[in-house]
């Protein structure tokens, strides 16, 4: 397991003359001690007060500024299998593979899915299925959560029987979804006005790495939770990056893939090239493959891409949701993004074509289409 850890707030070259060992730098890799005490990394003084968490059905980011950060956390437990009860929301493509893998390690699961049915083969599998959020957090001393988007992690987050109704000081909330930064801090505050600890840990890797536990997570927030969680986190994942204050994991996550996005829609867009010119699409395939482009997601998507086909590993939809996100951050720190922004024009085209469901390469069928509008255009008188 590779861990990189860069205290909250502090650059990598402030860090290198201040505080870490010449062997942690620029990035501490090295394997991940779960033995140590937690209590150590907790220098927060505990305090019991908790205030009052408004719980509403619909949630305004504005309401968030209600929820005043309270430091209050309890000393929080190593999570480990038959020790510690974890909870998982979202189950469907990676939160079903991440789950899997939990207990399979050996750790008590209680789980729950907006649409029940997707629990049932993890009950099956050893799993308590709860009825709420609410529940699942107040029964597990820490709660992950898969869900779609910022829409969906705001609300599973703080409706009235959401996660942060059952969450109490000692808990914590690991949101892994992918959600811009401003959805994880409305979600940190949350959670620390309810006296628990907050992660973003959003991950990089599809199912397949999802349900081979090689995940990479990009983790936010609090540090200790970060410590307390390392043994689930290594359970799901190869590799996790602690990178300061919650939203630089959110912020990284947009990043990763937004290039990802955009180097699916030039591969597309190569493979429907070489089709017009009377090139073989597995030879344009096995060339990239052997020289300084080849890369894992066109070694595996590219034979299905050539035959058309689109079993949904990566839904597009959430390509487009990561695309739309990016260019959005983009926007508020004034970066250009004219790649990314044509990238995500076609994969808007994909979802109107109706592939929303489909795997991200589907991103494919748009070119395509673009390729028959000229053709039918030609054909006009
Ligand atoms: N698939 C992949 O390769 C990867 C995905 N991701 C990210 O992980 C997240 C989940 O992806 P994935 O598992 O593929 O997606 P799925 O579409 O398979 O699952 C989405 C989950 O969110 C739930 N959900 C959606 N809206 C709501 C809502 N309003 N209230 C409650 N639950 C809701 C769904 O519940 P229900 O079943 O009831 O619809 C489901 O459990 C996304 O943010 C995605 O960008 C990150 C890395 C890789
Ligand atoms: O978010 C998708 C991934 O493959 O990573």
């Amino acid at each position: 397991m590779t861990l990189a850890i860069r205290p909250q707030g502090v650059a990598p070259a402030a860090l290198a003359s201040r505080m870490a060992p010449s062997s942690m730098l620029p990035r501490l890799q090295s394997s991940c001690d779960t033995s140590r005490s937690l209590r150590s990394s907790v220098p927060t003084p505990f305090t019991s007060a908790i205030p009052h968490v408004p719980r509403r059905r619909t949630f305004n980011a504005l309401d968030c500024r209600s929820y005043r950060p309270l430091i209050c956390h309890a000393t929080l437990t190593e999570a480990a299998p038959g020790k510690t009860v974890l909870g998982f929301v979202g189950i469907g493509i990676m939160g079903l593979a991440m789950t899997r893998n939990l207990l399979k390690a050996g750790f008590e699961v209680v789980v729950w899915n907006r649409n029940s049915q997707k629990c049932e083969p993890l009950e099956q599998e050893g799993a308590r299925v709860a009825a709420s959020p609410r529940e699942v957090a107040a029964t597990a001393t820490y709660t992950f959560a898969m869900l779609s988007d910022p829409e969906a992690a705001l609300d599973v987050a703080l409706r009235e029987d959401g996660v942060v109704a059952g969450l109490a000081p000692g808990k914590g909330y690991i949101d892994v979804s992918t959600v811009d930064a401003e959805t994880s801090r409305n979600i940190a505050a949350a959670v620390r006005a309810a006296g628990a600890t907050f992660l973003e840990a959003p991950v990089s890797g599809s199912k397949g790495p999802a349900e081979q536990g090689k995940l990479i997570f990009l983790t936010a927030g609090d540090q200790e939770l970060f410590t307390a969680v390392a043994a689930p986190l290594d359970v799901m994942g190869k590799a996790k990056f602690y990178l300061g204050a919650e939203g630089a994991g959110a912020n990284m996550k947009l990043v990763v893939n937004m290039v990802m996005g955009s180097m699916m829609t030039s591969f597309a867009e190569g493979l429907a090239l070489a089709n017009k010119v009377g090139l073989r699409q597995q030879d344009v395939i096995e060339v990239v493959g052997l020289g300084a482009i080849a890369a894992p997601m066109f070694a595996l998507k590219g034979p299905t891409m050539a035959g058309r086909t689109y079993n949904s590993a990566f839904p597009l939809k959430h390509q487009q949701k990561d695309m739309r996100l990016a260019l959005a951050l983009g926007d508020e720190v004034e970066q250009p993004l004219p790649m990314a922004a044509a990238a995500n024009a076609l994969y808007i085209a994909a979802r109107r074509q109706g592939l929303g469901d489909m795997d991200f390469s589907a991103v494919m069928e748009a070119v395509a289409a673009q390729q028959q509008a000229v053709v039918d255009e030609k054909g006009q008188p």
